[in-house]
């Protein structure tokens, strides 16, 4: 049971990815409450985005098990509202931040309403502003405005605050607490040992297996 008395939104139990030869991911496991912020911390090519691509439904382990509120993400597209958001968002050139929004809800089946989304990531005053001015903190909450367009639920966020500066770091996790509080349940990975413990709970992924309950002292001896 999580903390809002429901079932665990993200689980993954056993899960084992390999490529050609290298093994990734050797069982991992790991469960996600409704409306947690849950970090994944790992060095480089420790397998972070390979296990969100897992969560996101875009990758199937070849043994163990993904689960979005009960359903398989990969077979079934439909279960859960996903946002996803990796390292290299894409937008489109020449457009106002309201915009590219409205662009995004033009793909979207039931999207929210825009100033919400502006309000939710922070970003109301910004929207007649061409997006490409945005600096990379703005540029981040935007993904996350878009990410948020078709209602999700669940976030799966690939180093939401790479490259950032502290101030503009904290910008980010203002959002994601936010987002938070209103029952996101959030899986992100970050190579910041920071980062990790400012989460509600984070894991360390080495060597393919996953540390579960890491600790701060813990934490400390994998900051990238
Ligand atoms: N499609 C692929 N084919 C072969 N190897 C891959 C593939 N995708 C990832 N890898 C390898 O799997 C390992 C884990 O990669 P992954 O991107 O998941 O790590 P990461 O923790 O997110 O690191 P980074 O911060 O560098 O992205 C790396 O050694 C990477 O080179």
């Amino acid at each position: 049971m999580d903390r809002h008395g429901g079932t665990n939104v993200i689980e993954l139990s056993g899960v084992r990815i390999r490529f050609g030869e290298v093994a990734v991911l050797r069982g991992v496991s790991l469960a996600v409450a409704k409306g947690e912020v849950h970090a994944l911390l790992g060095r480089t090519g420790a397998g972070k985005t390979t296990l969100l691509e897992v969560a996101a439904g875009l990758r199937r382990p070849a043994l163990g098990t993904a689960r979005l509120n009960n359903a398989d993400p990969y077979l079934d597209q439909d279960a859960v509202r996903r946002g996803v958001v990796w390292r290299e968002g894409g937008l489109f050139p020449g457009l106002t931040v309201a915009e590219v929004v409205d662009t995004w809800r033009r793909w979207t089946l039931d999207p929210v309403d825009p100033g919400e989304v502006l309000e939710l990531t922070g970003l109301t005053t910004l929207a007649d502003e061409p997006f490409e001015r945005l600096d990379d903190e703005r540029r981040r909450r935007l993904d996350l405005a878009l990410a948020l367009v078709g209602r999700a639920d669940v976030l799966l966020l690939d180093e939401p605050m790479a490259g950032l500066a502290p101030q503009a770091a904290d910008r980010i996790w203002q959002v994601l607490r936010t987002l938070s509080s209103h029952g996101v349940t959030i899986l992100m990975s970050t190579p910041n040992a920071n980062d990790a413990c400012r989460a509600d709970r984070f894991a360390i992924l080495d060597q393919g297996h996953l540390v579960t309950n890491g600790n701060q002292a813990l934490a400390s001896r994998y900051v990238a």
